[in-house]
């Protein structure tokens, strides 16, 4: 809903102006820091009642503290996505607050499907918001659908009439803006005739709302808030719309319903029903916390000025990663290009390892361990988190470090013959897969007359700055026990060296360099791809998004394909037995940290590798 994607329908009355909105929200500040230094030194987790969380810093520290501190009772959380599109970076970062605070304190956490706008809903996205929770090691206490309330949330809305307290509208979206003081909402305001007509007239136009009887924009159920009181400068409050006609069918209603309710009227309530202590959204929903109160009082939810009855909603910074593009509707033209513009796909689908999506994040490689840790390590505030990609590289880096297992992969390979051994010559090295674990699990390493090396590890014209492979000059090899020797090279009709020949040399002085090597006889094939950004621009969300000018700033290297990367083959299989079914994450040795792609292997037959992270920050980044 906060992106540039708006997800309020298209028949909602029009938002009030941000410069208002703004001018709102600093006073609202100001109100909430006075509040906050009303915080009562309350112990921190019920005893007996906690369980603890990964992570726990980031509960039992800082603002998720002060949060709890603030209604300290059993926690009850959920994390609320609307299935319009799939996730990204940004929601690991709501499902780690809700689900953790609730697990920290021993409490629950919903995983609640806010589908109240049909146009935009599909199955697929409920499939993998699920399967993407699951993935950060979450699970729902239960799974439920705002759409299982309408019957229910149908009822409160004639509740909130009878009441006197909505009332059914048909003004058009440009009188509605100067009912709210006109396109600055600067104006007055005022309420249109409808806001008085008679309770029993709203109710029967809103039951003829829910017949059928008008079209979209022809009638809105709105809310009577505090529109006339020119002493109420929250736009939240001017009488926000709480039922629209939509004619489309639902994806679990069907075609059930013809009125379906917005987010202002659905999301507190729905809270309310699931029992909900702690309601954390983002900092967006800031002045919404004020409608959100007033409805759950209206319908007595809430006891007023108290917390101990009613959800509580708090709202925390957005995590925006720089140079990433996080808009649904932006990664959708990635995703999809453009006809009208002439574009083709930029990437090749919603799990583009390119993309920040989780479902790409989860193709790239990334442990979602090292995503949570990352998450975890920012901390939770209620500012905005604006971070370098290059953290988070940083972040998964150093997980992999300590836990994935080493092979040895050559992305160029080129072939060394060494002369001098016998032709059948076959030794088999036991390799630990983790140099700082040398009695933990090990592999097979094959080593033969004719190995492969990296084309970077060898130069034709020896450089006194060099120090591996090059004319008469003596290398290590990784794990072996013996130094070679280059005697000679090859090269091609184009001109690329073909193959080397060498030398075993055994005892003489230490080698200034060690290279890693592939057998020859033993390898599998693989396909190997190394991803930069994107885009060439660090502020991709500034170009032009709308008259497809972000295409000429696409990075033409942001993905680099080695076709005739070779791996060691007894190892991935060793990995393959170990990891029963999991993705198969290693170090490449001197190369980088990779992951196995099964959907690609399996579709090309062959072995296909994503790298996940560099060895280390690249700061000549192809870009
Ligand atoms: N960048 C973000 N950082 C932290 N939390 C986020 C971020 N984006 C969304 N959320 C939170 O995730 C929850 C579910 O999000 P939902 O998919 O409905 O949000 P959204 O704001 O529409 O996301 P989008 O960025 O795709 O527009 C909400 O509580 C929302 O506040
Ligand atoms: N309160 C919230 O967390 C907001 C959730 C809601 N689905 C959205 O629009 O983002």
């Amino acid at each position: 809903m906060a992106s540039e994607d708006p997800s309020t329908p298209p028949e909602e009355p029009p938002k009030v102006s941000k410069r208002a909105a703004e001018k709102a929200a600093k006073k609202a500040e100001k109100a909430k820091k006075k509040a906050e230094t009303k915080v009562e030194n309350v112990p921190l987790r019920p005893k007996n009642e906690a369980k603890p969380a990964q992570h726990a810093n980031m509960f039992a520290e800082g603002w998720l503290k002060k949060v709890y501190e603030e209604k300290p009772v059993p926690v009850r959380t959920r994390f609320p996505p609307e299935p319009n599109g799939f996730l990204h970076i940004g929601h690991a970062k709501a499902i780690t607050v809700n689900f953790g605070f609730a697990e920290y304190h021993g409490g629950v956490c919903f995983l609640r499907f806010d589908d109240t706008n049909p146009e935009k809903e599909d199955e697929i996205f409920f499939t993998s918001i699920i399967d993407m929770v699951k993935w950060l090691g979450f699970k729902p206490y239960q799974i439920t659908y705002s759409s299982d309330n309408f019957d229910r949330l149908y009822e409160l809305a004639e509740e909130l009439i009878k009441r006197d307290k909505a009332y059914v509208c048909h003004c058009s979206q440009e009188e509605t803006n100067n009912q709210r003081g006109g396109p600055d909402n600067r104006g007055k305001r005022y309420g249109c005739a409808h806001r008085d007509r008679p309770i029993e007239e709203s109710l029967s136009e809103f039951r003829a709302m829910r017949d059928g009887k008008y079209e979209p924009r022809e009638a809105f159920l709105r809310m009577k808030q505090k529109l006339t009181d020119p002493s109420e400068g929250n736009p939240q409050m001017w009488d926000l719309p709480a039922y629209r006609v939509v004619k489309k069918s639902h994806p679990r209603t069907g075609d059930k319903w013809r009125i379906y309710p917005t987010y202002d009227f659905t999301h507190c309530l729905c809270d309310a029903f699931e029992e909900i202590s702690h309601s954390l959204c983002t900092t967006e929903f800031y002045l919404s916390r004020t409608s959100y109160d007033w409805l759950c009082e209206a319908l007595d939810f809430k006891i007023p000025g108290s917390e101990s009855k009613g959800p509580m909603q708090r709202e925390y910074g957005r995590l925006n990663v720089a140079g990433t593009i996080l808009s649904k509707r932006r990664i959708q033209m990635l995703v999809e290009g453009s006809l009208k513009h002439n574009i083709l796909p930029a990437v090749r689908g919603w799990d583009d390892p390119r993309l920040y999506t989780l479902v790409g994040i989860r193709r790239r490689g990334v442990p979602p361990e090292a995503l949570k840790t990352f998450i975890s390590e920012l901390g939770v505030t209620d500012a905005l988190t604006n971070i370098e990609v290059t953290r988070f590289e940083q972040t998964v880096r150093r997980h992999l470090e300590q836990t994935a297992p080493r092979l040895s992969l050559i992305l160029d390979p080129i072939p060394v013959t060494i002369e001098d051994l016998p032709e059948d010559y076959s030794t088999e090295l036991r390799i630990p897969f983790h140099p700082k674990k040398p009695d933990g699990d090990a592999r097979t390493v094959t080593l033969s007359r004719k190995i492969y090396i990296d084309r970077s590890d060898f130069l034709e014209k020896d450089d006194p700055n060099f120090f591996r492979l090059a004319p008469n000059k003596t290398v290590g090899l990784l794990n072996v026990p013996f130094l070679i020797r280059c005697t000679g090279f090859t090269k091609s009709d184009s001109g690329d060296v073909e193959s080397i020949q060498a030398v075993k040399v055994e005892g003489g002085e230490k080698p200034k360099a060690y290279i890693h090597w592939v057998d020859a006889t033993s390898c599998t094939p693989a396909t190997a791809r190394i991803y930069n950004a994107l885009f060439l621009s660090d502020e991709p969300n500034t170009l032009d998004w709308k008259e497809g000018g972000w295409v000429k700033s696409l990075n033409p290297n942001s993905e680099v394909v080695y076709e005739n990367a070779v791996v060691e083959k007894a190892g991935l299989e060793e990995l393959r037995k170990m990891e029963k079914g999991e993705m198969i994450r290693f170090q490449g040795l001197r190369t980088g940290y990779f992951c196995v792609d099964e959907k690609d292997s399996e579709a090309k037959g062959k072995v296909m590798l994503n790298q996940i992270v560099s060895l280390k920050e690249d700061t000549s980044k192809t870009r």
